[in-house]
Protein backbone atom coordinates (compact mmCIF):
# COMPACT_ATOMS: atom_id res chain seq x y z
CA UNK A 1 0.00 0.00 0.00
CA UNK A 2 2.97 2.10 0.13
CA UNK A 3 2.50 3.95 3.44
CA UNK A 4 5.93 4.76 4.87
CA UNK A 5 6.77 4.15 8.48
CA UNK A 6 6.28 6.97 10.90
CA UNK A 7 8.12 6.79 14.19
CA UNK A 8 7.71 9.12 16.45
CA UNK A 9 9.26 9.97 20.04
CA UNK A 10 7.22 11.67 22.47
CA UNK A 11 9.56 13.00 25.05
CA UNK A 12 6.45 14.97 27.33
CA UNK A 13 7.88 16.57 30.01
CA UNK A 14 11.04 15.55 29.59
CA UNK A 15 14.51 17.24 28.36
CA UNK A 16 17.05 19.89 28.95
CA UNK A 17 19.43 21.53 26.94
CA UNK A 18 21.91 18.40 28.54
CA UNK A 19 20.06 15.70 26.28
CA UNK A 20 20.82 17.30 23.25
CA UNK A 21 23.19 14.85 22.52
CA UNK A 22 20.59 12.17 22.63
CA UNK A 23 18.48 14.11 20.02
CA UNK A 24 22.04 14.27 17.55
CA UNK A 25 22.52 10.58 18.19
CA UNK A 26 18.71 9.77 17.24
CA UNK A 27 18.84 12.44 14.25
CA UNK A 28 21.71 10.35 13.09
CA UNK A 29 19.99 7.04 13.33
CA UNK A 30 17.23 8.77 11.34
CA UNK A 31 19.68 9.62 8.95
CA UNK A 32 20.80 6.07 8.10
CA UNK A 33 17.47 4.78 8.25
CA UNK A 34 16.05 7.16 5.37
CA UNK A 35 13.12 4.69 4.28
CA UNK A 36 11.62 5.10 7.82
CA UNK A 37 10.12 8.84 8.71
CA UNK A 38 11.74 9.41 12.50
CA UNK A 39 10.99 12.13 14.40
CA UNK A 40 10.97 13.77 17.88
CA UNK A 41 7.97 15.46 19.48
CA UNK A 42 10.22 17.59 22.11
CA UNK A 43 8.96 20.16 25.11
CA UNK A 44 9.00 23.43 23.15
CA UNK A 45 12.08 25.18 25.16
CA UNK A 46 14.09 22.58 22.92
CA UNK A 47 12.68 22.88 19.46
CA UNK A 48 15.16 25.66 18.74
CA UNK A 49 18.29 23.72 19.86
CA UNK A 50 17.05 20.49 18.55
CA UNK A 51 16.61 21.72 15.01
CA UNK A 52 20.44 22.74 14.53
CA UNK A 53 20.98 19.21 15.28
CA UNK A 54 18.55 16.99 14.22
CA UNK A 55 19.92 15.12 11.38
CA UNK A 56 17.99 13.32 9.47
CA UNK A 57 14.78 13.42 12.17
CA UNK A 58 12.45 16.16 12.41
CA UNK A 59 11.23 17.86 15.15
CA UNK A 60 7.73 18.44 16.17
CA UNK A 61 5.74 20.25 18.81
CA UNK A 62 3.24 18.15 21.71
CA UNK A 63 0.64 20.74 21.69
CA UNK A 64 -0.24 23.53 20.00
CA UNK A 65 -2.89 26.42 20.23
CA UNK A 66 -6.19 26.64 18.45
CA UNK A 67 -6.11 30.46 18.12
CA UNK A 68 -2.62 32.36 16.21
CA UNK A 69 -2.45 34.78 18.92
CA UNK A 70 -3.79 36.94 21.78
CA UNK A 71 -4.59 36.70 25.79
CA UNK A 72 -3.51 33.15 26.23
CA UNK A 73 -0.48 33.19 28.74
CA UNK A 74 1.48 30.79 28.76
CA UNK A 75 -0.01 29.03 25.73
CA UNK A 76 2.07 28.96 22.06
CA UNK A 77 0.76 29.42 18.75
CA UNK A 78 1.57 26.50 15.79
CA UNK A 79 2.93 29.54 13.74
CA UNK A 80 5.24 30.15 17.51
CA UNK A 81 6.32 26.57 16.97
CA UNK A 82 7.02 26.52 13.25
CA UNK A 83 9.28 29.53 13.58
CA UNK A 84 11.09 27.52 16.44
CA UNK A 85 12.02 24.51 13.92
CA UNK A 86 8.78 22.26 14.57
CA UNK A 87 7.29 20.56 11.51
CA UNK A 88 5.32 18.57 12.98
CA UNK A 89 2.95 18.44 16.31
CA UNK A 90 0.89 16.55 18.44
CA UNK A 91 -2.68 16.91 18.95
CA UNK A 92 -5.13 15.33 21.52
CA UNK A 93 -2.24 13.38 23.52
CA UNK A 94 -4.90 11.70 26.10
CA UNK A 95 -2.81 13.53 29.15
CA UNK A 96 -3.73 16.80 27.85
CA UNK A 97 -7.42 15.39 27.35
CA UNK A 98 -7.28 14.36 30.58
CA UNK A 99 -5.06 17.48 32.40
CA UNK A 100 -5.78 20.16 30.68
CA UNK A 101 -9.67 19.47 29.71
CA UNK A 102 -9.51 19.76 26.05
CA UNK A 103 -12.68 18.31 24.03
CA UNK A 104 -12.82 17.03 20.90
CA UNK A 105 -13.88 20.25 19.47
CA UNK A 106 -10.67 22.04 20.60
CA UNK A 107 -8.47 19.22 19.34
CA UNK A 108 -9.94 19.70 15.55
CA UNK A 109 -9.26 23.23 15.60
CA UNK A 110 -5.91 22.89 17.17
CA UNK A 111 -5.20 20.49 13.86
CA UNK A 112 -6.53 23.33 11.60
CA UNK A 113 -4.38 25.90 13.28
CA UNK A 114 -1.58 23.80 13.29
CA UNK A 115 -2.23 22.58 9.47
CA UNK A 116 -2.45 26.58 8.67
CA UNK A 117 0.82 27.40 9.77
CA UNK A 118 2.31 24.74 7.70
CA UNK A 119 2.81 22.26 10.61
CA UNK A 120 2.16 18.22 10.09
CA UNK A 121 -0.54 16.76 12.71
CA UNK A 122 -0.46 13.87 14.74
CA UNK A 123 -4.00 13.58 16.19
CA UNK A 124 -4.08 10.89 19.34
CA UNK A 125 -7.28 8.72 20.23
CA UNK A 126 -7.64 5.90 22.56
CA UNK A 127 -9.86 4.42 25.26
CA UNK A 128 -9.75 4.11 28.95
CA UNK A 129 -9.41 0.57 30.64
CA UNK A 130 -13.32 0.86 31.83
CA UNK A 131 -13.61 0.92 28.27
CA UNK A 132 -11.92 -1.75 26.85
CA UNK A 133 -12.91 -4.04 29.65
CA UNK A 134 -16.45 -3.34 28.77
CA UNK A 135 -16.04 -4.26 25.45
CA UNK A 136 -16.72 -2.08 21.79
CA UNK A 137 -13.75 -0.42 22.39
CA UNK A 138 -13.60 0.06 18.64
CA UNK A 139 -17.01 1.73 18.51
CA UNK A 140 -15.67 4.33 21.12
CA UNK A 141 -12.64 5.16 19.39
CA UNK A 142 -13.75 5.54 16.36
CA UNK A 143 -16.53 7.89 17.25
CA UNK A 144 -13.46 10.00 19.31
CA UNK A 145 -12.06 9.78 16.10
CA UNK A 146 -14.41 10.69 13.87
CA UNK A 147 -15.15 13.92 16.43
CA UNK A 148 -11.85 15.14 16.84
CA UNK A 149 -11.02 15.04 13.16
CA UNK A 150 -10.50 17.92 11.56
CA UNK A 151 -12.12 19.11 8.27
CA UNK A 152 -9.54 18.61 4.89
CA UNK A 153 -8.22 15.99 6.55
CA UNK A 154 -5.76 13.77 4.26
CA UNK A 155 -2.99 11.80 4.54
CA UNK A 156 -0.29 14.29 3.23
CA UNK A 157 -0.54 16.41 6.71
CA UNK A 158 -2.11 14.21 8.98
CA UNK A 159 -1.21 10.84 10.65
CA UNK A 160 -3.78 9.23 13.84
CA UNK A 161 -2.13 8.04 16.77
CA UNK A 162 -4.11 4.97 18.24
CA UNK A 163 -2.96 5.11 22.74
CA UNK A 164 -5.06 3.04 24.52
CA UNK A 165 -4.49 5.08 27.71
CA UNK A 166 -4.36 2.17 30.12
CA UNK A 167 -1.14 1.36 27.76
CA UNK A 168 0.82 4.29 28.16
CA UNK A 169 3.47 3.83 30.50
CA UNK A 170 2.40 0.89 32.33
CA UNK A 171 4.39 -1.74 30.07
CA UNK A 172 1.03 -3.53 29.49
CA UNK A 173 -0.67 -3.49 25.60
CA UNK A 174 -3.33 -4.76 23.96
CA UNK A 175 -3.22 -8.25 22.12
CA UNK A 176 -1.69 -8.29 18.87
CA UNK A 177 -5.44 -8.99 17.84
CA UNK A 178 -6.87 -6.10 19.39
CA UNK A 179 -4.44 -3.82 18.16
CA UNK A 180 -5.20 -5.13 14.42
CA UNK A 181 -8.94 -5.14 15.01
CA UNK A 182 -8.69 -1.27 16.56
CA UNK A 183 -6.28 -0.14 13.58
CA UNK A 184 -8.94 -1.60 10.83
CA UNK A 185 -11.89 -0.51 12.61
CA UNK A 186 -9.81 3.25 12.91
CA UNK A 187 -9.52 3.07 8.89
CA UNK A 188 -12.43 2.10 8.46
CA UNK A 189 -13.88 5.08 10.20
CA UNK A 190 -11.48 7.62 8.31
CA UNK A 191 -12.70 5.91 4.67
CA UNK A 192 -16.26 6.40 6.20
CA UNK A 193 -15.63 10.13 6.31
CA UNK A 194 -12.57 11.00 3.90
CA UNK A 195 -13.21 8.05 1.27
CA UNK A 196 -11.11 4.79 0.99
CA UNK A 197 -8.33 6.51 -1.59
CA UNK A 198 -6.98 9.05 1.55
CA UNK A 199 -8.26 7.06 3.88
CA UNK A 200 -5.71 4.04 2.90
CA UNK A 201 -2.78 6.73 2.09
CA UNK A 202 -2.81 7.70 5.70
CA UNK A 203 -0.74 6.37 8.86
CA UNK A 204 -2.44 4.81 11.83
CA UNK A 205 0.40 5.16 14.81
CA UNK A 206 0.38 2.93 17.56
CA UNK A 207 1.16 3.85 21.04
CA UNK A 208 1.79 3.15 24.59
CA UNK A 209 4.64 0.91 25.73
CA UNK A 210 6.06 0.59 22.25
CA UNK A 211 9.54 -0.78 22.97
CA UNK A 212 12.63 -2.55 21.51
CA UNK A 213 11.00 -5.91 22.25
CA UNK A 214 7.93 -5.73 20.94
CA UNK A 215 7.79 -3.02 18.19
CA UNK A 216 8.81 -5.16 15.61
CA UNK A 217 5.40 -7.51 16.13
CA UNK A 218 2.94 -4.43 16.37
CA UNK A 219 4.24 -2.65 13.27
CA UNK A 220 4.08 -6.29 11.46
CA UNK A 221 0.49 -5.58 11.85
CA UNK A 222 -0.93 -4.58 8.31
CA UNK A 223 -2.45 -1.52 9.16
CA UNK A 224 -0.12 -0.22 11.97
CA UNK A 225 2.31 2.07 10.23
CA UNK A 226 4.61 3.19 13.03
CA UNK A 227 4.94 4.18 16.65
CA UNK A 228 4.38 6.74 18.74
CA UNK A 229 6.54 6.18 21.86
CA UNK A 230 6.85 7.92 24.92
CA UNK A 231 9.87 6.16 27.44
CA UNK A 232 11.72 4.19 24.72
CA UNK A 233 12.33 7.32 22.89
CA UNK A 234 14.25 9.24 25.53
CA UNK A 235 17.44 7.76 24.73
CA UNK A 236 19.42 6.92 21.24
CA UNK A 237 19.95 3.55 22.78
CA UNK A 238 16.03 2.24 23.68
CA UNK A 239 14.73 4.13 20.38
CA UNK A 240 17.31 2.49 17.91
CA UNK A 241 15.74 -0.78 18.00
CA UNK A 242 12.25 0.43 17.17
CA UNK A 243 13.45 2.49 14.56
CA UNK A 244 15.16 -0.48 13.50
CA UNK A 245 11.81 -2.39 13.58
CA UNK A 246 9.72 -0.18 11.24
CA UNK A 247 12.07 -1.27 8.37
O1 LIG B 1 1.96 8.32 25.40
C1 LIG B 1 2.79 7.78 24.71
C2 LIG B 1 3.34 8.44 23.51
O2 LIG B 1 2.61 9.57 23.18
C3 LIG B 1 3.31 6.43 25.04
O3 LIG B 1 4.14 6.53 26.13
P1 LIG B 1 4.98 5.23 26.60
O4 LIG B 1 5.67 4.74 25.34
O5 LIG B 1 5.94 5.76 27.62
O6 LIG B 1 4.01 4.24 27.11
Amino acid sequence: MGRRKLVVGNWKMNGLRAQLPEVEAIGALAAERPVVEVGLCLPATLIMAASQVKGGAFVGAQDCHMKDNGAHTGCLSAAMLAEAGASWTIVGHSERRQDQGETDADIAAKALAARAAGLKVILCVGESLDVRDAGGAEDVVSAQLLASLPEGAAADWLAIAYEPIWAIGTGRIPTMEAVEAMHKALRAALASRIGAGEANAMRILYGGSMNGENAAELMAIEDVDGGLVGGASLTATKFAPVIAAAG
